[in-house]
């Protein structure tokens, strides 16, 4: 059996995260910080390095309030899209990715400030163990989209008729469900203030194109969480080490 068959998915996501560091963060760089169980060992590396002095003059941006404090307990410099809006790159985790590097993120609520981060990215970097690898998006993890608060009712079953997505089942994301926080209802609530509806696919999208399109113009949706044509590279950690699909990598492989 072989050092990396016997890894926890702990210990594979931290491999991608310190790569992807590694591998695209130089001093002086503008860095978009991603949200979630892998991104963290992303922020955790930029962290170290600064600290060591083997990065300098480094700037993030941080893409939740839960990053934004694992940042700063790290003493890693911050600002906003409103001081920089020009990132050299941005790493992230995903929660679904296909064969073409589209994506379903958002399984931590933070879709809407992680797509506005990272679609300024000259670079978006994601990072993923190989679980995360689809043959088609939507069946394996539901796809988050972030609505308005308003009339929420009405805006999730406008959402659940659109013709790209016929079939999903929507179910409002409660408290228990997420990381995000809560209110008097238990509806969850994410850092914008605003709810999280699932929608659940039996099977794959067929068109994640025509299907982004429909959600963002829908009235009532703030964004979703289908990120296509956006990833430069996909770094992925499984029991054959790590491999890299996309620009400077190989032609994806799943
Ligand atoms: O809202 C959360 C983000 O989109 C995460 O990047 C995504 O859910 C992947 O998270 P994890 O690395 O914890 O699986």
């Amino acid at each position: 059996m072989s050092t990396r068959a016997a890894m926890t998915q702990d210990e594979l996501k931290k491999l991608v995260g310190y790569k992807s560091v590694d591998d695209h963060v130089e001093s002086g760089m503008v860095v978009g910080l991603g949200t979630g169980s892998t991104a963290y060992f992303a922020v955790e590396r930029v962290g170290q390095k600064l600290a060591s002095g083997e990065l300098k003059n480094v700037i993030c941006i941080p893409t939740s309030e839960r990053t934004r404090e694992q940042a700063e307990s790290l003493k890693i410099p911050l600002c906003t899209l409103n001081e920089k809006s020009e990132l050299d790159v941005a790493i992230d985790g995903a929660d679904e990715v296909d064969p073409a590097l589209a994506l379903v993120k958002g399984g931590g609520g933070a879709l809407l400030r992680e797509k506005m981060v990272e679609v300024m990215a000259k670079k978006f970097v994601v990072i993923v163990d190989e679980s995360k690898l689809c043959k088609g998006l939507g069946p394996g993890f539901p796809l988050p989209v972030e609505i308005t608060p308003f009339c929420h009712m009405h805006t999730l079953r406008t959402i659940a008729k659109l013709p790209a997505l016929a079939g999903c089942e929507a179910i409002l994301r409660m408290g228990s469900s997420s990381n995000n926080k809560i209110d008097g209802d238990n509806i969850a609530v994410t850092d914008n203030g605003n709810y999280i509806v699932d929608l659940h696919f039996k099977s794959p999208i067929k068109d994640p194109v025509a299907a982004a399109s429909q959600l963002k113009n829908c009235v009532g949706v703030v964004d979703h969480g289908l990120f296509v044509d956006m990833a430069y590279q996909v770094i992925v950690a499984g029991s054959d080490g790590i491999r890299v699909a996309g620009t400077d990598g190989e032609k994806p492989w799943w």
